[in-house]
């Protein structure tokens, strides 16, 4: 068990677990995108972790990029969710990959999606580490998804509690 802050935490999801989890997205991204040269959008802080290991295990050209968006606090979203740095470069005509730690109630991924849209990609697809479809509330295409969790709030590789909890190497839920 862990504490951050106030809340206790109890080990959920082990390293090895979300490794197979990440082997199979980036496997299946390899087979569809080897010869594609799409860009990576990593969607910060959260999905640090889970970029950098499917980046690792892409074998075609690429390039990556980031955006930073936020609605959580504490253990709720706000609803609102903030761009709170843009993108830097044009993803006009390119493919692109949208990286997410964890797609939850599709808020942020509906923002994302508005972005897009403005940039006139040529495509985008959704590869998210978690994914959880009892609290998905949009109609978004989420196509690589490393696992289906239940609608509880949990902390690690990537995910904080107010800003803690992000280093931790597994997976950890709300006691
Ligand atoms: O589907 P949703 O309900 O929108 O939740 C998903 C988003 O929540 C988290 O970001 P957060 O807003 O906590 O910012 P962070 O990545 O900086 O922690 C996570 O990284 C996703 O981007
Ligand atoms: N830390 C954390 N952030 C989230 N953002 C959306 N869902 C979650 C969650 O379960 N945990």
């Amino acid at each position: 068990m862990i504490k951050l802050h106030d809340l206790e935490f109890e080990p959920y999801i082990s390293e090895e677990e979300i490794n197979v989890a990440i082997d199979k997205v980036a496997q299946k991204l390899n087979e569809d995108y080897m010869d594609a040269n799409p860009i990576f959008l990593g969607v910060l802080n959260g999905s640090f972790m889970f970029a950098t290991e499917v980046i690792k295990r892409f074998s075609g050209d690429c390039e990556v990029s980031f955006v930073k968006l936020g609605s959580y606090e504490g253990t709720r979203t706000t609803g609102n969710v903030k761009t709170l740095l843009g993108l830097n470069q044009s993803l006009r005509g390119r493919k692109v990959i949208l990286l997410e730690d964890i797609v939850d109630t599709g808020n942020t991924l509906e923002e994302i999606n508005k972005i897009l849209l403005k940039e006139e990609v040529a495509n985008y697809e959704v590869a998210t580490l978690f994914y959880k479809p009892e609290a998905y509330k949009k109609e978004f295409n989420i196509k690589y998804r490393g696992m289906e969790i239940p609608n509880k709030f949990i902390v690690g590789y990537g995910l904080d509690y107010d800003g803690l909890g992000r280093n931790l190497t597994q997976v950890y839920k709300l006691k």
